[in-house]
């Protein structure tokens, strides 16, 4: 395994019911950089990153996906969580049945590979110590999957997830979306204390408040399924000040969504 990660897309395209949503989309993150997507409504950013982790319902229909080298888009998801992919969800599924400590064991342990396994009692040493970093109750641990979290629970236990994980490319998808201010914090926290040469961020948000956090390297602005502006923390500042539109004026698009003609 490469020490430092390279993830890089090429010309991706991606349809959802026959309709083309992401067309044309070209991002390379090498480990040690946070890259944030941001974008209005329906542009095809959380298309983008089910597409990323090979969610069925998304079909990609051109382009290349490679980390370090390897086609990610040939990868079953399993394989793609296994070769260090990590995706932080919008909506995280709720899984009846399936305590929280035996999932992150499992995919713990399929990520490290077998013959690697970390002992039981290590990997509870480990998962209540993260448990303690991102503030979450201990009870949470044998509590099923989601079930009954509220929705900053929810997003916690993702970064949860994530930090047990080490994943070399990690992206979030609107992780500050349902978070009150002082978990917005310590997920912020979190993130920031896995930056390293060993792991590259992509971060899907709607506002600047996450970025001030965790301070991205690049910013990226997505319309019409694909990248049309990038730059750094200041774009993100400058999108927050005075919105969308004078990037559509400079861009001459008058619909931003995919629904639009490209
Ligand atoms: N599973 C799906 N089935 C049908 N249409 C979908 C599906 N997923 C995405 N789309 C459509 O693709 C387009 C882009 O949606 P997407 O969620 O990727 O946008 P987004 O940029 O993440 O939006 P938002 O900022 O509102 O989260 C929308 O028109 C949406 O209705």
């Amino acid at each position: 395994m490469a020490a430092v990660p390279h993830f890089q897309i090429e010309d991706l395209h991606v349809a959802v019911e026959g309709k083309e949503i992401v067309r044309g989309l070209n991002l390379e993150i090498k480990g040690g950089e946070v890259h944030a997507i941001m974008g209005p409504n329906g542009t095809g950013k959380s298309t983008l990153a089910s597409a990323l982790m090979g969610h069925p319902a998304y079909e990609v229909t051109g382009g290349r996906v490679t980390l370090d080298g390897q086609d990610i888009l040939e990868m079953s998801v399993d394989e793609r969580a296994r070769a260090g992919m990590f995706l932080a969800m919008q909506y995280p599924a709720e899984v009846s049945g399936v305590s929280n400590a035996n999932f992150l064991r499992t995919a713990l342990n399929a990520r490290r590979g077998e013959g690697n396994e970390l002992p039981v009692l290590k990997f509870h040493r480990l998962l209540q110590d993260k448990m303690k970093q991102l503030n979450i109750d201990p009870s949470f641990a044998e509590r099923y999957l989601n079930e009954g979290f509220s929705g900053g629970e929810k997003k916690r236990n993702e970064i949860l997830q994530m930090s047990i994980l080490e994943p070399r490319i990690a992206i979030l998808d609107e992780i500050d979306s349902g978070l009150d201010i002082d978990a917005l914090k310590i997920v912020a926290e979190s993130v920031n204390n896995l930056r390293s040469p060993n792991i590259g961020f992509l971060i899907i948000t709607h506002y600047q408040r996450l970025l001030q956090y965790i301070v991205p390297d690049h910013v990226h602005v997505m319309m019409q399924g694909r990248i049309v502006r990038s730059g750094g923390k200041e774009l993100a500042e400058a999108l927050e000040a005075k919105g969308y539109d004078w990037l559509k004026e400079e861009l001459g698009i008058v619909d931003e969504t995919v629904g639009a003609q490209a």
